[in-house]
């Protein structure tokens, strides 16, 4: 292993120190304590211990959480009426619906009910056009957290070849969308690209979000490149159960610059940058300055 080890752990514990400033200076100042309301529709495992993370962390940052938590078979007519009312609730500045939702719900009919001033994973199709048109728009939290990363750890990205493996609308499509807006050269990858391993060895930033195990290998990593791992993914080995992501960081950590692991890399980030979202989101309806240095 020769690449540096890029420690989203100990970012993210930077990103939450800083919220935690913002949060004691809303509530000194203005006495506004922001407020987040995560939505868990079910029982999925993950999902249920992810959003238990999103309330401890929230509370420990010095803001208010409310957990709706909702059986697997409520209607969508009913959790779009829970959102009506989050919607309408002065305490609630950020709203959070935990995907993957029960198949009969439609997804985008509800990320498209919540009010988009309030939308804290920035999923709403009005942030996903504000962003994609470089306004400023609630950023999807996931990639604001990769680009977070890849600034400290390159500086300046402008003129960059960047590599998004994936194209979803959680992180595929917004993570292009934040590259382009920081001057790089985008190139979206995935299931149908030719020749993908050359399409990824041309480039100086690999962002890989395809959800397959190690699908990456060291000889697609140009050498020194800054590679971002997204994939959590749960595999068996060895007769363990054991967390990898789409990159296989033993042969890619030979290659890269620079490497995030999973665990401790993106993963991390993500909660992080949804508390910064949050806090943005009660800046912006209560007409307040923004937090530097915690949005895109
Ligand atoms: N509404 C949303 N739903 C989902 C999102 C999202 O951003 N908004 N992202 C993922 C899940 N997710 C947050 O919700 C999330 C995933 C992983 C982690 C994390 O810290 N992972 C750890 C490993 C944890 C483990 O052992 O399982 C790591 O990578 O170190 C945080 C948040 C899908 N749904």
């Amino acid at each position: 292993m020769s690449a540096t080890i890029i420690d989203g752990k100990a970012f993210a514990a930077t990103i939450r120190d800083k919220v935690a400033g913002h949060v004691a200076r809303l509530s000194e100042e203005h006495g506004i304590t922001p407020g987040l309301a995560v939505v868990l529709v079910g029982e999925d495992p993950a999902s249920q211990v992810y959003v238990r993370s999103k309330g401890k962390q929230t509370v420990e940052a010095g803001m208010s959480s409310y957990e709706h938590k909702l059986e697997e078979d409520t209607s969508e007519a009913d959790l779009l009426a829970l959102i009506d009312r989050l919607n309408n609730d002065p305490s609630v500045h950020g709203i959070l619906v935990q995907l993957p939702l029960p198949r009969h719900i439609d997804e985008d009919l509800v990320i498209n009910s919540i009010d988009p001033v309030k939308d804290v994973d920035g999923f709403h199709i009005s942030n996903v056009g504000l962003l994609g048109t470089g306004q400023k728009s609630m950023v999807p939290c996931t990639p604001l957290g990769c680009l977070m990363m890849l600034r400290a750890h390159l500086g300046n990205l402008s003129g960059l070849d960047a590599v998004v493996i994936g194209r979803s609308n959680i992180v595929g499509k917004p993570m292009a969308q934040l590259l382009l807006g920081d001057s790089c050269t985008v190139t979206i990858a995935h299931s149908r690209t030719r020749d993908i391993a050359d399409v990824v060895r041309r480039a100086d930033i690999v962002v890989a979000a395809v959800g397959r195990p190690e699908m990456v290998p060291g000889d697609w990593i140009k050498p020194g490149a800054t590679v971002i791992d997204v994939g959590i993914n749960r595999i068996e080995r060895d007769g363990r159960n054991v967390l990898v992501g789409d990159v296989d960081f033993a042969s890619a950590g030979k290659v890269a610059g620079a490497i995030t692991p999973v665990p401790g890399g993106v993963g991390p980030m993500t909660i992080a940058c949804l508390l910064a979202n949050t806090v943005t989101a009660c800046c912006r309806v209560n007409g307040l300055a923004e937090p530097e240095g915690l949005t895109a």
